[in-house]
């Protein structure tokens, strides 16, 4: 896929949600992976022409797996012209020697975020934008159907009053399938996670089973995809929002 393509489905996102407004600092949460890094592609590129102004600013926090390597992805921001920082932590050590958890994800990832949220409130971000794709969207509702008895996704757009953080996710129209393809052709530096249990989770089981579906009914995945958008799910902010182009008042 090509960056003008990646771009239009972005900007569909961003305004369909309104996820950027005037005066944004947005923080872009950098796993290393495909998805976080088309993110930053793609945000760096929309920063120029956007009618809302807004800053990014890349940030990783560095599980502390070792064997970890960034430089590529360094040099990457330096390309784009996006300021980019390593948070070095010790969750990796914290989860598997010292807690020895049976169920290391859930307190992995709550580590990781907050990690991640004291940097962007340090840095005076706004913002954070995650990588979330149609796919991630689609496994979520499964997974919550399946193992929590509820009907939940994530929402495009969430304000997290605790932290006064807003969360988006402007990669939300983008296939999978589409990521890949533009991370062939960039040849994006994907800096591989060395977690032991990547893959290995029940996320990885929601994907297989959603493949299955849309190998035996293609489109299925798009059809789920639509149910989620048009459910009015909780938390979900209704679509195209006024634009909002004022400047925010001096505090
Ligand atoms: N270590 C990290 N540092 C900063 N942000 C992160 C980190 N891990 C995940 N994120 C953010 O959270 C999002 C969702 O995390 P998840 O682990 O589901 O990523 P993923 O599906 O593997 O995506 P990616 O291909 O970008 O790694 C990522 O797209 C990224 O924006």
């Amino acid at each position: 896929m090509k960056l003008q393509q990646v771009l239009s489905r972005v900007r569909k996102a961003v305004d369909d949600y309104g996820m950027i407004e005037e005066g944004d600092r947005i923080a872009l949460g950098i796993s290393g992976g495909k998805d976080s890094l088309t993110l930053l592609y793609a945000l760096a590129h929309l920063r120029i022409f956007y009618p809302n102004h807004f800053e990014i600013h890349a940030i990783t926090v560095d599980l502390g797996f070792g064997n970890f390597h960034l430089n590529k992805i360094q040099e990457l921001c330096e390309k784009l012209n996006v300021p980019y920082t390593i948070v070095s932590t010790e969750i990796a050590d914290i989860v598997f020697e010292k807690r020895k958890e049976t169920n290391p994800c859930s307190l992995c990832a709550k580590m990781r975020k907050g990690a991640l949220n004291e940097k962007i409130k340090e840095l005076g971000c706004n913002k954070v934008a995650y990588g979330h794709h149609k796919a991630d969207m689609v496994e979520t509702l499964m997974m919550s159907m399946i193992f929590e008895s509820r009907i939940h996704c994530f929402s495009p757009v969430t304000y997290l009053d605790r932290m006064d953080l807003t969360v988006i996710r402007p990669l939300m129209y983008m296939n999978e399938e589409d990521i890949i393809g533009f991370q062939n052709k960039m040849e994006l530096p994907v800096a591989k996670s060395p977690c032991p249990m990547d893959g290995n989770t029940k996320r990885e089981y929601a994907k297989q089973l959603i493949r299955k579906l849309d190998q035996d009914h293609p489109g299925a995945r798009d059809h789920m995809f639509q149910a989620i958008v048009n459910a009015d799910l909780k938390g979900w902010p209704p679509k195209n929002p006024p634009r909002k182009r004022e400047k925010k008042k001096e505090k």
